[in-house]
């Protein structure tokens, strides 16, 4: 019989991580409706004659163009590749809600992209209209980045040093999670069975041992990332002095704050103690993510609460995107099974030369070309390199955007192209091997996962480009390369992969189970 293995609930009673959902809800539609009218009037009376000469998918008119706006919310494909058709190399336009989008289709457009500044394209300005960071993630002091250098610095250096305690982490989460068992299969949600695995993993370099195994310290990274989105949607329709009120009545992320401050302050006093008698260094000095935290934050960030909100961003930037691409990984995998005795040839091979180590996983190049042809055709975001224009910005075709105008990247259309993908819409899961070993000699990574370019934007693109990418990409290699090397997997019976769930620009796996059994040899 098959065993259904479900994730357990929480089981500290004083933790609530509920959203207060039916008066978010009111709170959301009477926003929605003020917003609309705000919109419509306003927009009216604004039309920018700079964008008129760039061809809109959808409606141009300042009123129409909000049908549009909602049609992209869940056509969004479809439109991207229009636009991305019919004016490549060219510029084309979409509207969203607040703004027009200018869309930056062909390498020449999308490098003009990648080498504006950030006075001029701004990364962080379209985050904050995004994500509202002053009402949800309210970071101590909103102009520090200490924690993406941590990741482009520390993080990122020690992919190899602390590759055994991600891989020791992961064999016991699966080993706690899947529990195969006398040849039988066992039946797994996987969306959120891999959350908590690559929650707990990730977090035994972030925090370590305990903590990563609390069950109610997962929960709540787990969920703050999930009411962060949901928060800054209603947030954001709201006018800014009423912005501060709306998030206090709307989400219970402050009381989520304090739950990871109390979460991390014995350690983070302890070491604060520690650096205080011994200086910056000491025997048995932890090499964690907390730890480079600490040594790195100035002024009020080197607080308790300080340190604790970075945390919190660093589980929000990196969990979900992190298993929701191994999730699409495995769902590619299932789908077509005939990669699966070529990938397991791979591993065992280089498992019996190098062990489990960081050089043996660099070697597997199927296993990289998979990850990499996955997020060529699933790419979590439709749109790469978003970024709002702070002054009127001119590419190099001569047409010019004025300030206030989103400017992207067509990534799903990019990734479709069949001038730079032949047989762009099918899944190539050694794609990459190939283009890798034709190029032998040359400069071959390009091809490897961690590598961002014009054609293949699932980690950004140039000096914003995801700073968690080497360590994400290592934990989603291992964990795939354990996965088909110990169990037999496959969809239920009669079952085949979920469809993708496009909206808002996003693109989420959907939900399934998936049968795990110990690999029979
Ligand atoms: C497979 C997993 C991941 C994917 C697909 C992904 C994707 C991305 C993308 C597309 C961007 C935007 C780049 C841009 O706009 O130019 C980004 C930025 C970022 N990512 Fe990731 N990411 C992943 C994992 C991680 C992890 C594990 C971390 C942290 C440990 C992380 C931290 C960040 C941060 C902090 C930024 C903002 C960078 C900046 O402000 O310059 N990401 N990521």
């Amino acid at each position: 019989m098959d065993t259904l293995v479900r994730t357990p609930l929480p089981h500290r009673p004083h933790l609530s991580y509920s959203m207060p959902d039916e008066f978010a809800l009111k709170v959301s539609f009477l926003a929605g409706v003020l917003f609309v009218v705000y919109l419509f009037v306003s927009r009216y009376f604004r039309g920018d004659p700079m964008l008129d000469a760039i061809p809109t998918i959808g409606f141009s008119d300042p009123i129409l163009s909000y049908l549009s706006a909602f049609q992209f919310n869940f056509d969004g494909v479809r439109m991207v590749k229009e636009g991305y058709e019919k004016t490549r190399p060219g510029l084309f336009k979409i509207a969203n809600f607040r703004r027009w989008m200018v869309l930056a289709a062909g390498s020449g457009l999308i490098e003009d992209v990648r080498r504006a500044p950030d006075d001029v394209l701004s990364m962080l300005e379209s985050l904050k209209e995004s994500l509202q960071p002053e009402y949800t993630l309210d970071f101590l002091n909103p102009e520090d980045t200490y924690s993406t250098d941590v990741m482009r610095s520390k993080l990122t250096r020690d992919v190899a040093a602390t590759f055994k305690e991600v891989r020791e982490e992961f064999v016991m989460a699966m080993h706690d999670l899947i529990p195969t068992r006398d040849d039988k299969w066992v039946k797994v949600p996987i969306i959120e069975t891999l959350q908590r695995v690559i929650c707990r993993t990730s977090n035994r370099i972030f925090v370590g041992v305990p903590l990563c195994r609390d069950h109610d310290y997962q929960t709540l990274n787990l969920t703050f990332a999930v009411n962060v989105v949901r928060s800054a949607l209603i947030i954001r329709l709201f006018p800014k002095p009423l912005r501060l009120i709306v998030s206090r009545m709307i989400s219970n992320l402050p009381s989520q704050i304090q739950q990871e401050i109390e979460f991390i302050r014995p350690m983070v006093e302890e070491r604060f103690a520690k650096i205080e008698e011994y200086g910056e260094d000491w025997d048995d000095k932890p090499n964690d993510m907390l730890m480079w935290l600490m040594s790195e934050a100035k002024g009020v960030e080197r607080s308790v609460e300080g340190v604790a909100r970075q945390l919190l961003f660093v589980n929000f930037a990196s969990i979900h995107t992190t298993s929701l691409t191994l999730t699409q990984v495995l769902y590619r995998l299932l789908a077509n099974p005939e990669y699966i005795e070529p990938l397991r040839e791979e591993i065992d091979a280089v498992i019996t030369e190098d062990g489990w180590t960081k050089a043996g996983i660099d070697k597997m190049h199927r296993i990289d070309s998979f990850l990499r042809e996955t997020q060529r055709v699933d790419g979590l975001s439709l749109l790469a390199v978003t970024r709002l224009a702070l002054r009127p910005f001119t590419f190099s075709n001569g047409v010019t955007v004025p300030a206030g105008t989103i400017v992207s990247i067509p990534a799903s259309a990019t990734h479709t192209d069949e001038r730079i993908y032949p047989n762009a819409d099918e899944f190539d899961g050694f794609r990459f091997v190939r283009l890798r070993a034709g190029k032998e000699g040359t400069v071959t990574s390009k091809y490897q996962s961690v590598t961002p370019s014009s054609e293949h934007l699932a980690f950004g693109l140039g000096r914003h480009a995801c700073p968690g990418r080497f360590f994400a990409v290592n934990e989603v290699k291992a964990l795939f390369a354990y996965i088909v090397a110990t169990y037999d997997i496959k969809f239920e019976e009669g079952k085949g992969a979920p469809r993708a769930l496009c909206i808002a620009g996003l693109r989420f796996p959907g939900t399934a189970n998936v049968m795990f059994k110990t690999r029979q040899k």
